[in-house]
């Protein structure tokens, strides 16, 4: 459906807002990593809260892991919609979405290292 550009309407945004989140459930209900990522997502959260570092580098790497799974299921969506049979141009459309979220996975596992092992460290070997 296209949007007609008019001012900003809170029945329409809610309307688009549920769209969005019918989305995100499709994406947990379909996807294994997706579901993978939003509880190792909720893991690492809890344990910056239990450690009492800062919640939003966390949140952010998590966050960025969350989305571009959401927009690789988008892409994995419409080339299979499009692309049914191999070919070369749907392959690197669907690598290359996927490359995005290995490359926030890496970097969300470097925030994680960073952010939760040396308060982790502290706290196993009571040197805190
Ligand atoms: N239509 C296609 N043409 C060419 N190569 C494809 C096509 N569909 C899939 N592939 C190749 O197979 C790989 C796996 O595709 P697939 O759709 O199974 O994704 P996936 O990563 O297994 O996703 P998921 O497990 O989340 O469904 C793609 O990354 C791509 O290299």
């Amino acid at each position: 459906m296209r949007s007609d550009g008019s001012a900003l309407n809170p029945r329409r945004w809610w309307r688009s807002a549920g769209f969005a989140w019918t989305g995100v459930r499709h994406a947990y209900r379909s996807q294994a990593n997706f579901r993978i990522e939003v509880w190792a997502g909720a893991a690492a959260l809890a344990l910056a809260a239990a450690l009492r570092v800062p919640l939003a580098p966390v949140a952010l790497a998590c966050a960025l892991v969350l989305a571009l799974e959401l927009v690789n299921t988008a892409v994995e969506a419409v080339v299979d919609l499009t692309s049914p049979d191999p070919h070369p141009l749907a392959r690197v459309a669907k690598d290359a979405a996927a490359g995005a979220v290995l490359v926030a996975a890496a970097g969300a596992l470097v925030v994680g290292l960073v952010t939760l092992a040396p308060p982790l460290w502290r706290w196993v070997t009571g040197t805190g």
